[in-house]
């Protein structure tokens, strides 16, 4: 750019030299020209002062003929004037001349308020010629001897000899033409007195006008001419002008583009004044002097914005294609730290991968389960986590099966046909259970989870799944079902599943019309078994006995375990074998045979009871409880026997619940009484003590009697506050009667087994004494022998501290149960009494007179006393008495009354008969 400017100011300067040369040559042409228009004026000037300078007259006449010629070729003459020098004495002479040439003329002058008759002078410097006239006759007459333009320049021209130009000055005939001046030129006479001059009237303008155009420099607009009668350009010196003068053009020319070639001045010198012609060319549009520099500029331009642009697209290019590049590379850089990321991320996920798998097959080879893998058609692809080893099947004989292809019976099952439903849309399953039978012929148990498989577009590409072998849990789910239906110790069928054998059998009765027996079976004394010889001889029994009723009966029949030693058998009539008590006889005696417990045989006896199906007024659900019924009878009657169920059975069952229901309250509504029974020493005969029983005495069934309800109150616990109550009583009642000053004695309260066991007797014990203020030795507590059958070391230490307390100690009953010389000498004991079941009989029966004896010396062997029940006669009273018994108790003396006949007794004060003289026998015959 910056060369195609310099390019341009180049071409552009050399372009204006150019113009300059030809401005030149065109402004020297008119300045020529102007010279030589000027130089003709003077040689006309010349050559009319020729004419006064002969010396000879010139006629007026004779000036217009000379001059008219010159005023005819040079039309920028205003007019040829004479001036002659008038004294001021001749100025009427000069007047009468002038206004024979042209009447009324007088000399003037020009003021500046104009053309005024002269003042009289002393000399006039009148224009006395003037031609043309017509248009000049202001000027004649005219004094000019004041005018200082014409005066100066004639005084030039006399000075120097040569004619001279006045300045510019406003003419008389013409005051508004401007540019106007004279050539003056002094006319001597032949003594060299100047007479006047001759003068020719020049109209500026036209002069260099006609020169011009003489020269025919006149025309085109392009070119200015101006001329002053100065050497510098004061406008009131302008001569001509043409266009616009040096001051303006200077303005338009400025400009460091433009140089001042325009304008040319030229001083010339004439008539002995200094003439400024200056020349300016006319303001020519640029475009045409500069077309070359313009072009040349214009062309550096293009080719400058073309190079740039062409510069701009490559380096835009070449930044387009860096950037790309860059991007490209950054895109690259990017895309390599993405791929090493992704190398980095993917060797990492492969590491997890194989950790997890790992992990997956450790799990799997250490867990339980396998994994299991179908297809689309659910045909095994794959089985692993050690499916053999855990399963026995070997896992080619699956692959390319489905699961009820290798488990036949599958779809059998419900459970089946719900799997494959769940298959056939797609589902889940969950804990799939089936049996298949291994390799080895092993039954064995599968449970499997599976779920559908699905690919992108959500087609099912097939199943996978765990699995494992649920054998052992099945089996102990069997146990587990088995246990809950039968009984631990025997095995036998138990209360659960017997109610579903007897459905069953009722059914199949019911249908084939044939009958169903019902058989309790309870052992007899299994209790004392239990209890006496522990716990271990009382399951084996149990075992025994179970295993001898299983073998006693056909596999048809059911053999239930009820509880304790109650025993079940269902037997269904059959067309080979009618049911006839025969088979209850050979069932028990099945059961009757010794049994091994421990080192002693032991002879067990059952009691059964009876019910059978169909029977009038025997409900199915009843049947065992009229079978219990039945065998409650058989054991009052006497052990080892059996009974048939019939409904007065039922009504005393009923009785029973009738009871166990009035029982319940009747401690609230105080229906118990005590009754007293005496107890006498046989040696003095005197009352010694009392054995406190109770009655019922309830509103409907009337006085009922202990054997009625003492045992239900034990079987349902309420003997506990019964026997309380009973303590409190006797207690009290006995204190009463020592405060009433009968003689201090000794009340014996029975204790059943229940109220031994339970936990608060000793101080339920400790506050009746306290209560009632009782001497602890009047007191005396009666005790069974079964007491001690169980755990004996509680037992003996319950008694220890009782006898601690200072109450007496007596064993009921004694020789009925368990008796044991062990006990005896263990237990803290003061008293035995022997049953009254001994004591009926010694009077005819050898061998309990013989017991009795033997319980009597073996209690005072063991320095205990002895009393004797039930005794009813007075034989029984001798037999004892001659045996040394201690004290009697029985109907004989009194039998158990309430408290007010025994206060009587006591009041009466009965005493025992004196012995009979006889000597009772030692023996009684046999
Ligand atoms: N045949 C006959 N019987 C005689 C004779 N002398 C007394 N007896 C009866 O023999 C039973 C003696 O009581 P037990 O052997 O303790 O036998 C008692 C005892 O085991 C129990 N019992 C009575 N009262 C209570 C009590 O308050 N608490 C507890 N736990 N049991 C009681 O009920 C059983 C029966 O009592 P009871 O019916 O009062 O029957 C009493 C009594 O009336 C006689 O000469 N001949």
């Amino acid at each position: 750019m910056a060369a195609s400017f310099g390019l341009f100011i180049g071409v552009s300067h050399l372009e204006y030299d150019n113009m300059a040369l030809a401005f030149g040559q065109r402004a020297d042409q008119r300045v020529a020209a102007v010279r030589q228009g000027m130089g003709q004026a003077f040689e006309v000037l010349a050559v009319t002062n020729q004419l006064f300078s002969r010396g000879e007259p010139v006629s007026r006449e004779r000036f217009a003929d000379f001059t008219s010629a010159l005023l005819e070729r040079h039309r920028f003459i205003q007019a040829f004037n004479f001036h002659r020098v008038v004294p001021g004495n001749e100025r009427a002479l000069i007047e009468a001349e002038l206004q024979r040439v042209r009447p009324g003329t007088i000399l003037t002058e020009m003021t500046p308020g104009g053309q005024v008759p002269a003042p009289l002078r002393t000399r006039y410097h009148v224009i006395e010629y003037v031609e043309p006239m017509a248009g000049n006759e202001a000027a004649l007459g005219l004094n000019l001897s004041h005018n200082a333009a014409v005066m100066d320049a004639l005084e030039l021209a006399r000075s120097t000899g040569q004619p001279a130009a006045s300045s510019l000055f406003a003419l008389a005939q013409a005051p508004t033409s401007q540019a106007s001046f004279d050539l003056v030129q002094p006319v001597f006479d032949k003594q060299g007195v100047m007479r006047g001059n001759t003068a020719v009237v020049l109209r500026g303008k036209e002069l260099v006008r006609e020169s011009l155009a003489a020269a025919g420099l006149l025309g085109g607009g392009d070119i200015f001419v101006s001329v002053y009668a100065s050497d510098h350009a004061d406008p009131a010196a302008l001569l001509f002008s043409n266009g616009p003068t040096s001051r303006a053009s200077r303005h338009e020319f400025a400009g460091w583009l433009r140089p001042d070639h325009g304008m040319q001045n030229t001083i010339l010198h004439a008539g002995g004044r200094a003439w400024r012609v200056e020349v300016a060319a006319a303001p020519r549009p640029f475009l045409a002097d500069h077309l070359a520099s313009l072009s040349l500029l214009c062309g550096g331009i293009l080719v400058t914005l073309m190079g740039a642009a062409f510069v701009q697209s490559a380096g835009e290019r070449a930044r387009k294609v860096q950037q790309l590049v860059r991007q490209r590379t950054s895109e690259l850089r990017r895309s390599n730290r993405q791929l090493i990321d992704d190398m980095v991320a993917r060797e990492r996920a492969e590491k997890a991968l194989l950790h997890s798998e790992q992990r997956f097959r450790q799990l799997v080879s250490m867990s339980s389960d396998w994994y299991w893998e179908q297809d689309a058609e659910l045909r095994f692809t794959m089985i692993t986590g050690g499916f053999t080893e855990k399963s026995g099947v070997a896992v080619q004989g699956l692959i390319g099966k489905t699961r009820w292809e290798y488990v036949p019976g599958l779809l059998d099952s419900e459970s089946g046909r719900t799997h494959l439903a769940k298959m056939q849309a797609r589902e889940a399953f969950n804990n799939l259970e089936y049996q298949i039978v291994d390799d080895d012929g092993n039954a064995r148990w599968f449970c499997v989870n599976g779920e559908p498989v699905f690919d992108e577009a959500g087609v099912l590409t097939g199943y996978r799944g765990t699995g494992s072998d649920i054998t052992e849990r099945k089996l102990t789910e069997q146990r587990v079902h088995h246990v809950a239906q039968h009984d631990v110790l025997t095995g036998l069928p138990n209360r659960s599943l017997l109610q579903d054998r007897l459905s069953q059998s009722i059914a199949f009765a019911s249908r084939s019309e044939r009958p169903v027996w019902v058989m309790l079976i309870d052992l007899d004394r299994f209790k004392f078994v239990n209890d006496s010889m522990g716990h271990k001889a009382g399951d084996v029994l149990l075992v025994t006995v179970a295993a001898r009723l299983r073998a006693a009966l056909r596999d048809a029949d059911t053999v239930a375990r009820l509880s304790g030693d109650e025993f079940v058998v269902i037997l269904n009539e059959h067309a080979d074998e009618p049911l006839s008590p025969a088979v209850v006889q050979r069932i028990m005696d099945a059961v009757a045979q010794p049994v091994m417990l421990g080192n002693k045989e032991f002879f067990v006896t059952c009691s059964v009871g009876v019910a059978v199906f169909p029977t009038e007024g025997t409900l199915s659900e009843n049947l065992i409880e009229h079978a219990d019924i039945a065998m409650y009878r058989a054991k009052k009657l006497g052990r080892n026997n059996f009974q048939f169920f019939t409904p007065s059975m039922n009504d005393e069952a009923m009785e029973r619940v009738r009871i166990e229901g009035a029982l319940r309250n009747a401690l609230e509504r105080d229906e118990f009484v005590l009754h007293y029974q005496p107890q006498v020493d046989m040696k003095t005969g005197q009352i010694v003590g009392m054995e406190a029983l109770i009655r019922w005495n309830h509103p409907e069934l009337g006085m009922v009697p202990p054997g009625r309800f003492v045992g239900v109150a034990e079987e349902t616990g309420l003997i506990v506050p019964i026997g309380a109550w009973v303590m409190r009583t006797a207690c009290a009642q006995n204190k009463a009667w020592q405060v009433a000053g009968y003689p201090r004695l000794r009340v014996a309260v029975n204790l059943s087994a229940r109220q031994f066991g339970a936990a608060n007797l000793m101080a339920s014990l400790e506050a009746t004494l306290q209560e009632t203020g009782l001497d602890a030795a009047c007191l005396e507590i009666e005790l069974t022998e079964s007491l001690f059958m169980s755990d004996v070391t509680p037992a003996v230490e319950l008694l220890h501290r009782m006898k601690a307390l200072g109450v007496n100690l007596s064993i009921d009953d004694f020789g009925t149960g368990y008796s044991s010389f062990s006990y005896l000498s263990r237990f803290p004991i003061d008293v035995l009494k022997i049953d009254r079941s001994f004591v009926a009989d010694i009077t005819h029966d050898a061998n309990d007179a013989a017991i009795v004896s033997s319980i009597i010396a073996l209690a005072h062997n063991l320095k205990l006393a002895v009393i004797a029940e039930g005794v009813e006669t007075l034989a029984q009273l001798d037999y004892l008495r001659s045996h040394g018994c201690d004290e009697m108790q029985g109907y004989y003396f009194s039998k158990p009354v309430p408290a007010d006949q025994f206060e009587a007794l006591l009041a009466e004060g009965r005493c025992l008969p004196a012995p009979t003289l006889s000597p009772a026998p030692e023996t009684l015959p046999a």
